[in-house]
């Protein structure tokens, strides 16, 4: 593995009875950079997301992650290593406040979190809501809680947060303010993972982007040559149409 990715799959596969969700798929990811996996309905993304947690293990390939073989292991012992998920439906404690539920975060996060409250207010800090701490968790808008459970996660002093569509659904202020939030975690240190369907979104903070189809890694760029790739297009629309990706201005 190269001395600059964090994460690394090898010829990894899954199949569920014999329907192969993720078929071949290997990339290295870089450490302190933000890459967004797109693909139709159905493409795997979910399933790798799943693969690389250990929430699933998988049928054939190998998964590392800083370097260690992390394959088969169990969730709770990767989420330790370093690897936090947050989801796109906030399951906080509703009745405990925002400070409260980060809290919670840091404490069943990365085995040796000493100092909890500096990483609390770092992580309240990071994803834009630190004005929010003493408020309950009930009290927040959609968005809101888009934050709460990005910061919830990255409490967990994660190296690497896998960002479950954390757009969808915001109204342009809000995905505006989830971007940069994005872009100040990566900044300090975090790599990050997203899968993410709005197009905008993705052309603006990725890096790199990585599209499955049908399971298969089937492009891998800079946004603006995957947006434009015929494959790519081809994946979304059916057809090997010219056009564009929606979202993609060249
Ligand atoms: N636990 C499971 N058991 C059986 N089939 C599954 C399971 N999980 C996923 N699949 C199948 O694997 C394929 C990939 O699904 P996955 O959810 O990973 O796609 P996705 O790209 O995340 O889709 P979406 O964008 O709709 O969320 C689909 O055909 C899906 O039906």
């Amino acid at each position: 593995m190269s001395a600059a990715s964090i994460l690394r799959l090898e010829g990894v596969s899954k199949s569920f009875r014999g329907l192969r969700a993720i078929a071949e798929v290997s990339f290295a990811i870089e450490a302190g950079s933000i890459t967004s996996i797109i693909g139709p309905n159905g493409a795997g993304k979910s399933t790798l997301f799943n693969l690389v947690t250990g929430y699933l293990a998988p049928t054939a390939g190998e998964i590392s992650f800083k370097d260690r073989r992390i394959t088969g292991m169990a969730t709770n012992r990767i989420a330790e290593l370093g690897v936090a998920r947050a989801f796109q439906i906030a399951r906080p404690f509703r009745d405990l406040t925002v400070f409260e539920n980060v809290r919670i975060g840091a404490l069943f996060g990365k085995a040796g979190v000493r100092d909890v409250e500096v990483t609390v207010r770092r992580s309240l800090q990071l994803a834009a809501i630190a004005h929010l701490a003493e408020q309950p968790a009930n009290t927040l808008t959609v968005g809101q809680l888009r934050h709460l459970e990005v910061a919830r996660a990255i409490a967990t002093r994660a190296d690497l947060l896998l960002a479950d569509e954390p757009c969808a659904g915001l109204n342009p202020t809000e995905t505006a303010a989830m971007i940069d939030v994005l872009r100040l975690i990566r900044d300090s240190g975090v790599t990050v993972v997203l899968v993410e369907h709005d197009m905008p979104s993705v052309m603006e903070v990725s890096d790199r982007v990585l599209v499955l189809d049908a399971g298969a890694l089937i492009a891998d760029g800079p946004p603006h040559l995957v947006a434009s790739n015929p494959q790519v297009i081809a994946a979304y629309l059916g057809t090997p149409d010219p056009s564009p990706l929606p979202g993609h201005s060249p």
